[in-house]
């Protein structure tokens, strides 16, 4: 087969998932962990594109937890982190809103921008997007989100704009809190009504053992989470992504999936093909 035969055959295979997600809202969350160079930012941010403009209303909820880490390095500011969850004091949080407000929101804005689609930066402070409080006075500004306002996402998305959220919400007092971006991800995920929820990360998903990629377990349910955690087989920032997967299952979100942003074009295979990759959380009774 020619290969612009073998081009338009694979583009045609993707019109019944095309006609799937037509006008359907899709929370991808974008994690720091998974932004390591630009080439692979390109390709998630191409993918953003590409899946808007065939009619999928995108909404791009980001991390930045590197880039955190680099910033307060550079300032001598150590870092701890409890069950994933970065023990936040007032400098911390003054340099966390810096990093992902500024620097890592504004550069995938840029990126959306030179691919010619519409983007528009902003976080969870803004149109009282995330109402949060004190998680937990042992964590600092970490916040607990209380609430979610999705009027200026719904307008935006209506508008034909993609929205770049920064993980950072704040409270009626002016406090600002450091939200964790999975939780910011699936919280809006669930107010939003989503169709999907695709959190990009660094690994294939959930793997039964660290160090052998192959070892990656497909499907989840639910219930079976805590088992995970008790195991030790899931620790660090997937304790915190898995449980947030969960949540967007309990709120009605109809697919949950961890996938790896280092493959190229994973938001594609995951959204417009049937070969699905990554890990999928599952609610119970879901039919494997
Ligand atoms: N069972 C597991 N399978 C895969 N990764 C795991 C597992 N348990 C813990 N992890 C860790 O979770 C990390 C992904 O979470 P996190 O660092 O918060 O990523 P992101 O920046 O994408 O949100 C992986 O890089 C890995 O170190
Ligand atoms: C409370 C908390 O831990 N907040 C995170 C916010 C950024 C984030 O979640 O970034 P990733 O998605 O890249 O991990 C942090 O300070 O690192």
């Amino acid at each position: 087969m020619s290969s612009a035969i073998e081009k338009a055959t694979i583009l045609s295979q993707a019109l019944p998932y095309i006609q799937k997600y037509d006008n359907k809202i899709v929370v991808i969350k974008y994690g720091g962990n998974a932004m390591e160079n630009e080439q692979l930012k390109q390709n998630v941010m191409q993918d953003v594109v590409l899946l808007t403009q065939v009619g999928v209303k995108l909404v791009l909820v980001h991390g930045g937890g590197p880039d955190i880490n680099a910033t307060l390095k550079q300032m001598h500011i150590e870092s701890h982190f409890v069950n994933g969850l970065r023990v936040t004091d007032q400098e911390t949080m003054n340099v966390v809103q810096m990093v992902l407000a500024g620097k890592t929101n504004k550069n995938l804005v840029n990126m959306i921008s030179m691919l010619h689609a519409k983007a528009v930066g902003i976080t969870g402070m803004d149109g009282h997007i995330i109402q949060a409080s004190q998680k937990d006075p042992e964590l600092g500004c970490v916040g607990q989100i209380d609430e979610i306002d999705p009027e200026l996402i719904f307008k935006l998305i209506d508008d034909g704009y993609i929205p770049v959220i920064a993980s950072v919400g704040c409270d009626a007092h002016g406090n600002v809190y450091n939200v964790n971006a999975d939780m910011a991800a699936s919280a809006i995920a669930g107010a939003l009504g989503a169709e999907n929820m695709i959190f990009v990360s660094n690994v294939p998903g959930v793997l039964k053992d660290q160090n052998d990629p192959h070892s990656l377990i497909r499907k989840i349910p639910v219930s079976e989470i805590s088992e995970l955690e008790k195991a030790g087989i899931i620790s660090g920032g997937m304790i915190p992504k898995v449980n947030c997967c969960a949540d967007c299952v309990r709120q009605g979100v109809n697919k949950t999936v961890i996938i790896d942003g280092r493959v190229p074009h994973a938001c594609l295979i995951e959204m417009l093909s049937d070969e699905g990759i990554g890990t999928m959380i599952v609610g119970e009774g879901y039919e494997f």
